[in-house]
């Protein structure tokens, strides 16, 4: 079980990663898009740069494109506290738009088509709360290029353009602001329910697997796990043992507390096999207060002293059961049988059942593996046979 979820989480680790690439070999794409459309503004004459400038600027920025793939590719992001680098690609991309439209103040009415797409990108990547944020960032770049050309470069530039190219940029940041509010909105509601699915999922896979009353695995996962045992088992060097555990004389509890305490009982006598049980061990509720314990690379003598230790910690265990402290002891009888390779599951089940049933025809409260039911002349089970009632006196007591 264990591995089985490691081994989903690196499934999904894995999913998330290429993921994170897909979306980031995307923004590298638009980067490259923007390149060539800057090359061409170049070469009309758009961009005050000497071709060594146009060059170095291409370089750089290429570089820059092709290293947040690369981080990703490498692994490397899984350092960071956000693996998808969204703010420092988006930091990066930002910086390159407002230096073009700095550098290109006669087509910025067209660039700023740039930053718009920085903020569709945040649209899908942020909390709608931060959206306000990054159009504000948005708008002080753009106020940075208009600056830096005021400031810096040789070409005038011409306000009344500016106004209107300013203008619709704000309206369009502000509309996309807002749908995106909208859109963020879906995306939250649709997380919060794909988590509620996954932990229903959760809910229902433990449920199909487990017995509701006490926690324990139920009959039908039982025989998912004596097939795997078995299969380990045929192929060789593997042995495993299963055990028959049967509560001894469990209808006086009903009967003399109810069905509600009986219930109690069980869970706190399931949880008990449980924790006498090795980690690597299994143990299932197959019927009332019948239990079926796998003991994984187990041969039967070791299953035996296993049993025994099960059977101890049972005798010993005292539970209380009502408000003035009546208390309830039991005791537990147990067959024990050896998977022998290529043999039914059946045929071992039956085996056990068998010992189980000698062991309570010796007087319950012991444990018979197979090969003492073998080497004596235990009674054969029958099936609807009537338990002697003098051996039921003192099992159930009273405190
Ligand atoms: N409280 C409770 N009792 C159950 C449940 N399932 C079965 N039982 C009871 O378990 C008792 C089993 O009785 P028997 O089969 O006669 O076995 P026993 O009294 O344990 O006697 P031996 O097994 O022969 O030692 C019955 O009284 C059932 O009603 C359950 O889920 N909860």
């Amino acid at each position: 079980m264990e591995m089985d979820s490691q081994a989903a989480k690196a499934a999904s680790r894995q999913v998330a990663q290429k993921l994170r690439l897909r979306r980031s070999l995307m923004a590298a794409g638009a980067g490259f898009a923007s390149i060539l459309v800057l090359m061409v503004a170049w070469y009309l004459g758009y961009v005050f740069w000497s071709p060594i400038e146009l060059i170095a600027f291409l370089l750089i920025v290429s570089v820059g494109h092709l290293l947040f793939p690369w981080i990703i590719f490498s692994g490397r992001n899984l350092r960071y506290s956000d693996p998808s680098l969204t703010s420092s690609q988006l930091g990066w991309h930002l910086a390159i738009g407002t230096y073009v439209m700095y550098a290109a103040p006669e087509i910025r009415s067209l660039l700023v088509i740039n930053l718009l797409l920085i903020m569709l990108f945040a649209v899908f990547r942020f909390h709608p709360r931060r959206l306000p944020v990054i159009a504000l960032i948005l708008v002080v770049a753009y106020g940075l290029a208009v600056f830096a050309q005021v400031t810096f470069s040789p070409i005038d530039i011409h306000w009344p353009h500016e106004t209107l190219t300013a203008l619709v940029f704000l309206l369009a940041v502000t509309g996309i602001c807002l749908l995106g509010g909208e859109i963020g909105g879906l995306r939250m509601a649709l997380k919060n329910r794909n988590a509620h699915l996954a932990l229903a999922m959760q809910r229902i896979e433990e449920l199909a697997v487990t017995d509701e009353l006490t926690g324990l695995y139920n009959r039908r996962h039982l025989m998912r796990i004596l097939k795997r045992q078995k299969g380990l088992s045929d192929r060789g060097g593997y042995e495993f043992s299963i055990g028959f555990v049967d509560l001894d004389f469990f209808k006086q509890v009903n009967d003399r507390f109810g069905h509600g305490v009986g219930d109690q009982v069980l869970a706190k006598v399931a949880s008990e096999i449980r924790h006498s049980l090795r980690d690597v061990d299994y143990v299932a509720r197959i019927g009332g207060e019948e239990f079926v314990i796998v003991l994984a690379q187990t041969a039967e003598l070791e299953a035996l002293r296993i049993a025994e230790r099960l059977r101890a910690d049972i005798e010993r265990l005292i539970i209380e059961v009502g408000e003035d402290h009546p208390t309830v002891k039991l005791t537990t009888s147990v067959g024990i049988a050896q998977y022998a390779p290529e043999e039914s599951l059946e045929n071992v089940m039956a085996r056990a059942d068998q010992a189980l049933y000698a062991a309570k025809e010796c007087g319950r409260n012991c444990i018979i593996g197979e090969t003492d039911l073998q080497a004596s002349a235990f009674p054969e089970r029958r099936p609807e046979e009537d338990l002697d009632e003098e051996v039921m006196e003192a099992s159930v007591r009273e405190a």
